[in-house]
């Protein structure tokens, strides 16, 4: 069960005119699969920041999450390297992919096919309130394997 969509405004730029809107592939999708609005080669270990040819004004209160998709990661090693990135609510300017091409061989990146999906998200905020100590748990300053492999 979903709840009740919220409303991104979004405007093309000119070099983004003619591409498809992001889309909900299926009726459950989590993500609207994003489209790339340039050709180019990532050769591997190389990343590029890849247009997408538009500009989104998400309402307050939320954020949108941009999320590599798991074929291109598995069939062809291809990643976004700040994942999830951050589309804030309050940014104007293109949305961009970051890609990193994490696999062996030249990746080539079409204009027009799908590179990554967004998905809108509540955002929490936060005070700090600065202490002299913290209260004690089990687990204390365990981390990082410390329960076991
Ligand atoms: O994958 C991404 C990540 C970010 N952005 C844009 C929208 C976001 O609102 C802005 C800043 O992103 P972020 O806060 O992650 O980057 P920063 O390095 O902290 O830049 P800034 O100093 O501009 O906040 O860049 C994208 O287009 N794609
Ligand atoms: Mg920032």
């Amino acid at each position: 069960m979903t709840t009740a969509p919220i409303s991104i405004a979004i405007k093309y730029l000119p070099h983004g005119e003619g591409l498809p809107l992001p889309v909900y592939a299926t009726p459950g999708a989590a993500g609207m699969d994003v489209v790339a609005a340039e050709t180019l080669t990532l050769e591997p270990g190389k990343r590029a920041a890849i247009a997408t040819g538009f500009a989104i004004a998400i309402p307050p209160g939320y954020e949108v999450q941009v999320r590599p998709r798991s074929g291109l990661a598995l069939k062809h090693g291809i990643t976004c390297l700040n994942t999830p990135g951050t589309i804030d609510e309050d940014y104007r300017g293109e949305v961009k992919v970051i890609l990193a091409n994490l696999g062996d061989q030249p990746f080539e990146v079409v204009r027009g096919e799908r590179i990554a999906q967004l998905v809108p998200a509540p955002v929490q905020r936060a005070t700090l309130a600065r202490v002299d100590e913290l209260d004690s748990t089990e687990r204390g300053d365990g981390g990082f394997g410390s329960t076991g492999r």
